[in-house]
């Protein structure tokens, strides 16, 4: 069974949004395992699969808890198919590789079968990058590894565990940059990050947004203005910033947040 924590404070935030804020990041990292393995569980028991998209940043140090007891035996690890929302144009094993950073963090002390672990194509530009992803994620729904939303006609994953960098970026969709506007593609290249490295692939908004549950992982008074902006409740859409973006068409988001993070809200 999974430890028991401290229980987070919990609230509704907007339409089909869940905020948890936990008292020290510890408590977090458990509930966060907590809650992977039993939407693991879930999908393994109905779709013999769990496809599950990674960020990287701080989310994967937040997952450390999945590769211990009890999870590393009790996870049915070899239905897990691992994606990634969005990814360097570097080789697999630099250090601003986000494969490279899930690896050493989590994936190789899990049994995950390799071949069920979908890194990029380090070989290629930015642009046949995200070309072959996209081609690869069209075969993996073609088989039915990866499910289809029926509402929006865009590939459904299981889960979407990601983080959010101060500007209120998600994935490689950053604020005011016209990839936040992609509503053809699943997957776009960039080669103007303001955030380094310059060159990476990003999941779309519509196929984040086709997701059936997203765990929103936000720590640190650094990020606050960020969450702020998000759960405010005076939006206007001609601002927003990506993490505002992140609305689900027919699915579970949940933010898993520390105090410093939410610091700036009015009702914590
Ligand atoms: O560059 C990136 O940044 C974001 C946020 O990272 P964090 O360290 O501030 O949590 C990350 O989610 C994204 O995958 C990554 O490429």
């Amino acid at each position: 069974m999974a430890t028991d924590t401290a229980a987070p404070a919990a609230s509704e935030v907007g339409s089909k949004k869940k905020l948890l804020i936990f008292d020290v990041e510890e408590d977090l990292a458990v509930s966060l395992a907590k809650y992977t393995a039993e939407l693991s569980e879930k999908f393994s028991g109905e779709r013999g699969a769990f496809t599950v998209v990674l960020s990287g940043g701080s989310l994967i140090e937040a997952l450390r808890k999945l590769a211990e007891p009890p999870y590393l035996e009790s996870v049915a690890w070899s239905k897990w198919h691992v994606f990634w929302v969005d990814e360097r144009v570097v080789p697999k094993d630099h250090d601003d590789s986000n494969y490279k950073l899930a690896l050493d963090g989590l994936l190789a002390k899990v049994p995950i079968p390799p071949g069920q672990v979908y890194a990029i194509n380090d070989a290629l530009s930015a642009e046949g990058a995200a070309d072959d992803y996209e081609t690869c994620l069209k075969q993996l729904v073609k088989n039915g590894m990866i499910a289809m939303s029926q509402t929006t006609g865009f590939p459904r994953f299981d889960v979407m565990l990601l983080g959010m960098g101060p500007d209120g970026h998600i994935a490689s969709l950053f604020p005011g940059h016209p990839l936040v506007n992609e509503n053809q593609r699943w997957v776009t290249y960039i080669k103007d990050s303001p955030k380094p490295p310059p060159e990476r692939i990003t999941f779309t908004f519509p196929v984040i947004n086709s997701s059936a549950y997203v765990a929103m992982v936000v720590t640190g008074a650094g990020n606050a203005g960020a969450v702020q902006k998000a759960l405010s409740d005076k939006q206007t859409s001609s601002d927003l910033l990506p993490i505002e973006m992140a609305v689900l068409q027919d699915g579970e988001f949940t933010w898993f947040t520390d105090k410093p993070a939410v610091s700036m809200l009015q009702n914590k």
